[in-house]
C-alpha cells in the first residue's frame, strides 16, 4: 500500500522500493522518518513524545508563526518558542498525486488550542503542508494563506534534524561569505570559514542566502545530504552538543548530538507580512547529490 493512514500516522511507501518510506505524525504534521532503500535520513530522539503531548524532538517539526521566542514583538511575545504549528493536530487531507507520491495536511485556527491561538491575536489563517516522496528525495512544501481581514506577520521554518554518523567528521558547506547571526555569541558576522564544522554547540542563523546555494552536509568528503530551498531565505545550523543536550528532557540518548545536525531552512531573520487573501509558498527539497562546492 503506497499510502497508509492510521489514527495518528500517515505512511508513504515508494511503489518501486518498499524500503523507501516516509512516516508522518498527524500531531504537528511532523515527518518522523524518511528512509531511502532502508537507510534512515532523519534523526529522531528516542525520548521524543509521539502522543501529541508536546512537539516532537526530531524529524521535521514545523515552526510557525514565530521562530524562537520574541518577547519584544507585540504580536508574538506571548507565544511559546517556535509557535504552535508543531504542537497542534493537523488534518490529513489525503493523497494528491501518484508520481511523485504526494500527500497533504492542513491546519487552521480550529485545530489550535484556544490558549495558544489567543496568544497570536487570533488571526485567521490556513496552512497546507505538501509531502512528496521519490526514490531519492523528499520535498516538503508549505502554503500559508491569510484568510483574515487584516494583514499579519509571520516566520516559517522547517526544523529538519538530519541523521549523520559522527558530528566531528561532519561539515556543512556553501555558507562562506554569508551573513550569520550567532545565537550563542549574540553577534552578527560574515562567515569566513570554508565550511561549518562542529567542536561545540553551534546555533547560527545564516541570513538571506540565495536559493541558488544548495547546502550540503558532508562527512569524510562524502555528501550525506543536499538541501535545495525555494523561497526560504534563511538557514539555521544547530547542534546542541553536550550541555544543551543534557538540558532537554526529550533529547535522548544524551550523546545523540553526535548523530544529528539541524539544517533548518526558513524565513526567520525578519517577519514576512501577509495581506488579506495573500498566499505565501516555500519548499525544501532534500536529496542525494555529488559534492558541489559553490563557495569556499
Ligand atoms: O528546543 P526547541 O524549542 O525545539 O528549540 C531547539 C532549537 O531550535 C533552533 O535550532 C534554535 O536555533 C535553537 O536555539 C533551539 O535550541
Amino acid at each position: 500500500m503506497t499510502v497508509e493512514e492510521t489514527e495518528t500516522h500517515v505512511i508513504l511507501t515508494h511503489p518501486k522500493n518498499p524500503q523507501t518510506q516516509v512516516s508522518i505524525l498527524k500531531h504537528g504534521a511532523t515527518v518522523l522518518s524518511w528512509t531511502i532503500k532502508g537507510k534512515e535520513q532523519l534523526w529522531l530522539s528516542t525520548g521524543a513524545k509521539l502522543d501529541g503531548s508536546k512537539a516532537v524532538r526530531g524529524g521535521i517539526p514545523l515552526v510557525f508563526p514565530v521562530f524562537g521566542k520574541k518577547p519584544d514583538v507585540e504580536a508574538v511575545k506571548d507565544l511559546p518558542q517556535h509557535g504552535f504549528a508543531r504542537d497542534s493536530p493537523w488534518e490529513f487531507l489525503g493523497q494528491t498525486k501518484e508520481e511523485p507520491l504526494t500527500v497533504q495536511f492542513g491546519l487552521g485556527p480550529e485545530n489550535v488550542r484556544e490558549e495558544l491561538l489567543s496568544k497570536w491575536s487570533g488571526n485567521d489563517f490556513t496552512l497546507i503542508l505538501t509531502v512528496e516522496l521519490t526514490e531519492e528525495s523528499l520535498k516538503t512544501s508549505i502554503e500559508i494563506e491569510n484568510t483574515d481581514s487584516h494583514p499579519w506577520d509571520f516566520n516559517w521554518l522547517f526544523h529538519t534534524y538530519l541523521q549523520i554518523d559522527d558530528i566531528e567528521d561532519t561539515l556543512v558547506s556553501n555558507l562562506p561569505g554569508e551573513l550569520c547571526y550567532d545565537q550563542l555569541l549574540k553577534i552578527s558576522y560574515e562567515e569566513k570559514h570554508p565550511v561549518v564544522d562542529f567542536h561545540g554547540e553551534v546555533d547560527r542563523i545564516y541570513q538571506k542566502v540565495s536559493d541558488s546555494k544548495n547546502i550540503q552536509v558532508v562527512a569524510l568528503g562524502k555528501p550525506l545530504h543536499t538541501l535545495k530551498r525555494d523561497n526560504l531565505q534563511d538557514v539555521v545550523v544547530w547542534n546542541p552538543w553536550i550541555e544543551k543536550s543534557k538540558g532537554m528532557g526529550d533529547f535522548l540518548p544524551k550523546d545523540g548530538f553526535k548523530n544529528m545536525v539541524c539544517i533548518e531552512p526558513g524565513h526567520v531573520s525578519d517577519f514576512k507580512t501577509l495581506q488579506p487573501g495573500e498566499i505565501w509558498r516555500a519548499s525544501q527539497l532534500l536529496f542525494q547529490d555529488e559534492l558541489k562546492y559553490q563557495a569556499v
